[in-house]
């Protein structure tokens, strides 16, 4: 069938406070009404992929706990009962329906590893060409505490441009983004249309509403920031709204809108892994004026261009490229181990000049700058 409209693959996002009751449990009434929704999308011909929260909220009670555990591994315990209650009742209101579900559970580490992302794109990608709705979550039993994405608002913007999603819904427990906190301010206004994400919205995002959510208003931001600069259009919205979702794809739902900037190209899949994926293994520093022909003419690095290498990476690696006063110009995959360029960078200036001679003859510069995402857009891991 084809899509009734041209947004046709659609990464939705929901929180914990959506999916379960406020004493830990799933809510069959809550799935029943995302399912209903996602329903409905797929009828139209959109392919949906779902990044749900809710694995800790749904399983703590029947650990015997009366409230969200704080210690890690009392929530991973509680994410081992809770995805498995989860992905049942999803794939028993899906099915109910006539269409598959499918569980894929999710470590940091397998984004920062570029073949295990192409790998996890590929499967992804099956799934959603035969139809099946992909339900995605952190593997929060396994991963460690240091290496989580930690909320799922990063995980749904990452998930959106590796399977190259035309719009990110993320679902929560409030009507938009407010300028301001609403929890505390009570003249806080809705904001419908957001174009940049300013240090104002920044300052206005605050922690979560509820005791079963995580990462609150501030990593919603965070990831619609990576999808603004991944060049995908993202909608923030309350679960609980009838049609949200329907609405959302169809541009009149009650929320928040954020349209990624027209000079924004959408990024190659190779650069958003660099960008937001890979985990830059250290950092080299350049000087102002290379600073500014990075920007402005596009220049590669070469090696006379650098002043500091941070870090210990080998060839292949990529790295922060910054300048003097530490601010972030972009990432690059290095030419060169650290060691190498360690020992170039000691050379006396004579024998840099014969070198860097030879590196040009060769083809063989530091790096290009590879992720050319707007400097206040630039996530790291
Ligand atoms: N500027 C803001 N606009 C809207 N909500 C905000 C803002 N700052 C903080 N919040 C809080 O963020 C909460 C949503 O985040 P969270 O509790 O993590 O939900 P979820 O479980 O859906 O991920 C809202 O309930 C709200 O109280
Ligand atoms: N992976 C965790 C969810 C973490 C999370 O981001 O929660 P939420 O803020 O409710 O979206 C879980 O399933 O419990």
């Amino acid at each position: 069938m084809t899509p009734d409209i041209e947004t046709k693959r659609i990464v939705i996002k929901i929180g914990s406070s959506s999916l379960t009751s406020i004493n830990g449990e799933v809510s069959r009434r809550k799935l029943e009404k995302l399912v209903e929704e996602v329903v409905r999308l797929k009828e139209g011909g959109h392919e949906i992929l779902l990044v749900s929260s809710g694995a800790v909220a749904a399983g703590y009670r029947r650990l015997g706990y009366l409230t969200r555990p704080d210690s890690l591994p009392e929530r991973q315990a509680s994410a081992s009962i809770g995805q498995g209650l989860l992905i049942e009742t999803y794939c028993d209101i899906f099915m109910s329906h006539g269409y598959v579900a499918s569980q894929i559970l999710i470590t940091r580490d397998d984004f920062s590893d570029e073949n295990r992302y192409n790998n996890a794109r590929n499967t992804i990608n099956v799934l959603l060409e035969r139809g099946v709705v992909p339900i995605v979550n952190e593997n929060d039993t396994i991963s460690m505490d240091f290496l989580k994405f930690g909320d799922n608002d990063t995980l749904s913007a990452k998930v959106a441009g590796l399977v190259d999603a035309d719009q990110l819904i993320i679902l929560s427990d409030i009507d938009g983004l407010y300028d301001a906190d609403p929890r505390k301010d009570e003249n806080a206004k809705l904001l419908h249309k957001v174009d940049e994400i300013t240090p104002s919205i920044e300052a206005a995002a605050g922690d979560p509403g509820s005791a079963n959510g995580t990462g609150g208003m501030k990593s919603k931001i965070e990831a619609i920031k990576i999808a603004m600069a991944s060049g995908i259009s993202s909608f923030l919205g309350n679960a609980t709204t009838k049609d949200i979702v329907y609405d959302a794809v169809h541009n009149h739902a009650e929320g928040s809108y954020f349209e990624p900037k027209n000079n924004i190209q959408n990024l190659n899949q190779k650069k958003q892994w660099i960008a937001f994926n890979s985990g830059p293994q250290g950092k080299v520093t350049v000087n102002h004026t290379t600073r500014e022909a990075i920007i402005n003419e596009r220049i590669s690095l070469n090696p006379t261009d650098l002043r500091t290498i941070t870090g210990r990476f080998e060839k292949g690696a990529v790295v922060t490229i910054i300048d003097v006063k530490g601010e972030v110009i972009g990432l690059g995959v290095v030419n060169y181990s650290s060691e190498d360029l360690n020992n170039f960078i000691s050379k006396t200036e004579i024998e840099m000049k014969n070198y860097e001679k030879v590196a040009i003859e060769n083809k063989h510069l530091v790096c290009h700058l590879d992720a050319e995402v707007p400097v206040n857009s630039l996530v790291t891991n």
